[in-house]
């Protein structure tokens, strides 16, 4: 094992690399809230400037995709997967970092080389319906890229599209017809034999298949799979369902707030993640019975602002293996306890009642000894009904003493706040090296 600044490949190398992001990076600018973002600025006028956030969408990423694989990009709503594909295709400036395709830096690419990439690499949306345009025939969609790269003539530009409606399992004489006669499974199937048309090397395909039932779902990934095949073509498949992704992906790259979290084999990550996001995320694949509740929601809270993301970590703000502080002498029960305790706190789901309660409900009664135990009674103290405050007693500003209280003596002390973490792994399978940035996994 052995711990680097970010993932790379072991030996420095892939042989079979077909694209290498390193230290890819996407921050949006934009305007903070209404008034919350205006400020005061006696050095201009009128003396108000406007505040501009920085939203860190993808926050130094790197990974490499071989050639012939899929890699399957998976993370909660929100934590960048989209940003990162169209980053990726160029469709977003990156911020910082290199897009490293067979073998060439984008950025080096000018003119007549990046236009020529920008055909080797093509996106796949989400919504079919959305993404053609109604006016135009299925014969001019499918035609669109190759006209934009100056492919073919007339007559070569509607027999390959011609033939490629049929590769997608559509009919040629679907050619006349419009996006509107066709069921959502056929528009993606169009859809397809537009990226497939100026013969691109690597699809990222983002939700291709999630506004779909789920039986033409598996029908598409199959032709998908298919199309893989006989293209030689190399797919980064992003879904927020890991399902979809457990049945299409070789290897698998799992993002959290902008970060990438861990990256393994599919088996391997399903069987055994290394990251408790990862952990999290599988144990909340809902169950296929239609008469379950659905998922099992073991991922508490929501994921948090990329504005001002969590030091360290970014997981560790909802992780349930939050890393004991160096300095407590806990034992891993009377930590288990206190992160509990802390979560409770900080979440607000803790139910007000006595001292004497709290302390049953929580720690069984005992608190750890010495400066752990200090600050949690004196946590308590300012949460508990019983106690007799007077007149000034504000129970809103006491939460926040105790939950500030508890975030500083405990979590913000934990590596876990400290330490931005990044680890290889050996993988117990095959001579793959596998990724994940959880301090859990330091020698
Ligand atoms: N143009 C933009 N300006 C500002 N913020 C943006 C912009 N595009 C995306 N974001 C923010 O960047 C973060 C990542 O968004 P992104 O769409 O990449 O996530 P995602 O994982 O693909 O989620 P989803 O599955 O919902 O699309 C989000 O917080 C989003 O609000």
């Amino acid at each position: 094992m052995d711990a680097r600044s970010g993932p790379e490949p072991a030996d420095g190398s892939y042989d079979d690399v077909l694209l290498e992001v390193d230290g890819l990076t996407k921050h949006f600018t934009q305007e903070s809230g209404f008034l919350g973002g205006l400020e005061f600025d006696p050095g201009s006028f009128p003396p108000v400037s406007i505040e501009r956030e920085r939203v860190r969408a993808v926050d130094d990423v790197s990974f490499a995709v071989r050639r012939g694989e899929t890699l399957g990009l998976v993370g909660e709503s929100g934590c960048g997967k989209s940003t990162l594909g169209r980053t990726i295709l160029r469709l977003l400036e990156p911020t910082d970092g290199r897009i490293v395709f067979q073998g060439e830096d984008l950025a080096d690419l000018g003119g007549e080389a990046l236009r020529q990439t920008r055909s080797d690499i093509q996106m796949v949306f989400q919504d079919p319906q959305s993404s053609l345009d109604p006016r135009m025939t299925v014969g001019q969609i499918v035609e669109e890229p190759m006209w934009a790269h100056d492919m073919l003539d007339d007559a070569g530009r509607a027999d390959r599209a011609r033939w490629l409606l049929e590769r997608v399992g559509l009919e040629a004489s679907h050619y006349d017809r419009y996006p509107h006669e066709f069921s959502g499974g056929q528009r993606q199937r169009v859809n397809l034999a537009r990226a497939l048309s100026v013969e691109p090397d690597f699809v990222v395909c983002d939700e291709a298949v999630s506004a779909l039932d789920v039986s033409v779902q598996a029908q598409v990934l199959n032709l998908m799979a298919d199309l893989q095949e006989e293209f030689g073509l190399t797919y980064l498949f992003i879904a927020h369902d890991l399902s979809v992704i457990r049945y299409v992906a070789d290897r698998v790259a799992v993002m959290y707030l902008g970060k990438l979290v861990e990256l393994a084999e599919t088996d391997v990550l399903f069987e055994n993640p290394k990251h408790p996001y990862t952990e999290a995320l599988l144990e909340s694949i809902p169950v296929p019975d239609p008469r379950d509740e659905g998922a099992r929601g073991v991922l508490e809270g929501e994921v948090p602002s990329p504005v001002d993301p969590p030091s360290g970590c970014r997981f560790r703000t909802r992780c349930p293996r939050l890393i004991a502080p160096d300095g407590y002498d806990l034992t891993d029960e009377e930590w288990t306890q206190t992160r509990t305790f802390l979560r409770a706190v900080t979440r607000r789901t803790l139910e007000p009642t006595s001292g004497d309660d709290i302390r049953r409900e929580f720690f069984g009664g005992d608190l750890p000894r010495g400066e752990a135990g200090d600050v949690l009674a004196e946590a308590i103290d300012l949460l508990a009904t019983d106690r007799d405050r007077g007149d000034d007693d504000d129970r809103e500003a006491r939460w926040e003493r105790a939950s500030d209280l508890l975030e500083g003596a405990f979590a913000e002390q934990s590596i876990c706040a400290l330490e931005e973490p990044a680890y290889w792994l050996e993988s117990e399978t095959a001579d793959d090296d596998r990724y994940a940035a959880c301090h859990l996994n330091r020698e």
